[in-house]
């Protein structure tokens, strides 16, 4: 049997983007309480009722919050224009190696506003 398994996370972090006008509001330094979702998806053994421990997940996950969490992201190498997109791949390119298993990343920057990423074998 295949499933998916998601653990989430959050993390408070600053940034800006200059790739915007002049005019726009996300030129000014600002935060967002980001909320991400790691989805990995795997066969799961019959013996033991699942394929990945939660707490494994969060293993791999505390790492990175601590690089982003109350951070300016524009200074972490990689993010220097931190869309939520930017952020997202970013996030699944470090978790990756780490999580064979990891299929989707998403981001939410707003309750409302968020992204999802997802490359396929063939994207690599
Ligand atoms: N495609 C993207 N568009 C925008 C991004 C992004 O990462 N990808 N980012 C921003 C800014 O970071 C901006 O700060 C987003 O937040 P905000 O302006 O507060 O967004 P809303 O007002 O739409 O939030 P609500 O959830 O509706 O309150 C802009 N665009
Ligand atoms: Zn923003």
């Amino acid at each position: 049997m295949k499933t998916r398994i998601i653990r989430k996370f959050s993390f408070d972090a600053a940034h800006q983007l200059f790739t915007m006008p002049e005019w726009h509001k996300c030129r000014r330094m600002h935060g967002h309480t980001y909320l991400c979702e790691v989805v990995c998806e795997g066969e799961v053994d019959p013996e033991v009722g699942f394929f990945l421990d939660y707490g494994d997940l969060k293993t791999k996950i505390d790492p990175i919050v601590q690089q982003l969490d109350h951070h300016y992201l524009n200074d972490i190498p990689g993010l220097q224009v931190p869309t939520a997109e930017m952020i997202a791949k970013w996030i699944y390119e470090k978790l990756k190696p780490e999580l064979p298993s990891l299929a989707i990343l998403r981001l939410w920057e707003t309750p409302n506003n968020g992204v999802e990423y997802a490359p396929s074998a063939s994207d690599a």
